[in-house]
């Protein structure tokens, strides 16, 4: 099979984790008679310093005309990189939220897993690491407060910023068909988690989510409170199958929820449509912190090649392949820093992804 796939190593770690999943989809095409044709765009702050904007209209032409996407992170440290002194709607993120936007990839998939091997890394107490936990967030991606209509502006001399949160209820009925869905191949549990007690656009998300609950009588659904979920990712993950929720309420949890996996160089994504288009990223973001060292952990950005197989290209054994080499370097011993753990042997980005290709097969 022949896949075009369109690349973004964006800024930061991006580069780095991006050429160790390269390595490590070259290695599966090889050995299991694919060819992959990789396109490079430009995307964030690297497409600010060649273009002057996050995002060209070529970029997304060539992101559109490819297989499926596949990206590293985007943006700067907030605080120091001249990229945020530009206005808003010129900065590394909006390039990030246009490319959703433009692609309709409106579910985003992030499959928080604890591996056996790395209950050490977990935080929790040692009787909830020995458990274990296997959830999907399933975060909305393409409303909500990332999209709605925002403004500053100053109001009988004092400054007042406003960012809107706004849902139509095809909106919310889509990605919880998805969710659903998800959930009955899996243990058949949906946890909708929103603020109904406060907010309107939570109100209706709860309602359209019974309706649609209806149509999948095999599957237990239960509401929770935002904050009440935050917590109960420490207390208590294997009580979730699948968490279903709002886009900035999943972003911040599936960053929770990615710690007691591990490390967030752990946590895989796929942002996809209604078709077999996905685009596929880590659920970090460019980590400048660690940029450029060779220390990243590229294992998130692996696992969401992985996904790209199975769900853009159909190729179940390819990411089998994949999720197998990780979990067999895991049980080896490798670690990046993020991950280590006394006992293990400690390795860079790059001998990360030469790891995990020679255990392709
Ligand atoms: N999808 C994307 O491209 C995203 C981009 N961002 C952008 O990234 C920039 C940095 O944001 P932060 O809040 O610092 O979040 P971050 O996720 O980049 O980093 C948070 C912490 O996790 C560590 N970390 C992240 N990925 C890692 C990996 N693969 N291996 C080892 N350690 C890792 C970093 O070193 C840092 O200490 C900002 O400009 C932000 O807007 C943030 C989230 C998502
Ligand atoms: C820049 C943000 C909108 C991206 C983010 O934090 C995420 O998708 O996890
Ligand atoms: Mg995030």
């Amino acid at each position: 099979m022949e896949l075009h796939i369109t690349c973004i190593p964006g800024d930061g770690i991006g580069p780095e984790i991006i050429a160790e999943a390269k390595k490590v989809l070259e290695k599966t095409a090889s050995v299991y008679g694919h060819k992959i044709i990789f396109e490079d765009i430009l995307m964030g702050g690297a497409s600010i310093d060649v273009h002057g904007v996050p995002l060209t209209e070529e970029a997304v032409a060539k992101a559109k005309a490819a297989d499926a996407v596949l990206m590293g992170s985007i943006g700067g440290d907030t605080t120091t990189s001249p990229w945020y002194k530009l206005p808003p709607n010129l900065r590394p993120e909006a390039g990030l939220l246009a490319i959703r936007k433009a692609l309709n990839l409106f579910a985003n998939l992030r499959p928080a897993v604890l591996y056996d091997e790395l209950a050490g890394a977990c935080p929790l107490k040692e009787e909830i690491s020995k458990a274990g936990f296997d959830m999907m967030i399933m975060r909305e991606l393409t409303g909500g407060l990332y999209f709605g209509e925002r403004k500053t502006f100053e109001e009988n001399g004092v400054m007042k910023a406003v960012d809107t949160l706004t849902y139509d209820e095809n909106e919310i009925r889509r990605i919880a068909i998805k969710g659903f869905d998800i959930a009955m191949k899996r243990r058949k549990k949906v946890t909708s988690v929103d603020k109904a007690n406060v907010l309107d656009s939570s109100r209706l998300w709860r309602k359209v989510v019974e309706e649609v609950a209806k149509d999948y009588p095999e599957v237990k659904l239960e509401h929770m409170l935002v904050d009440n979920c935050a917590m109960q990712l420490v207390k208590d993950p294997a009580q979730f199958d699948v968490i279903l929720t709002e886009n900035m309420f999943g972003d911040i949890l599936s960053d929770e929820a990615s710690m007691v996996t591990g490390s967030i160089g752990m946590l895989a994504s796929a942002s996809l449509n209604d078709s077999k288009f996905g685009l596929y990223e880590p659920s970090h973001g460019s980590a400048p912190d660690i940029a450029g060292k060779d220390i990243a952990n590229p294992i998130a950005t692996v696992l969401s090649a992985a996904m790209m197989l199975r769900y853009s290209f159909d190729l179940d054994r390819e990411a089998d392949a994949i999720e197998r080499a990780v979990k067999q370097v895991l049980t080896d011993g490798y670690r990046t820093g993020d991950i280590y753990s006394q006992g293990c042997e400690k390795v860079g980005c790059s001998k990360m992804g030469d790891l995990l290709a020679e255990r392709i097969r």
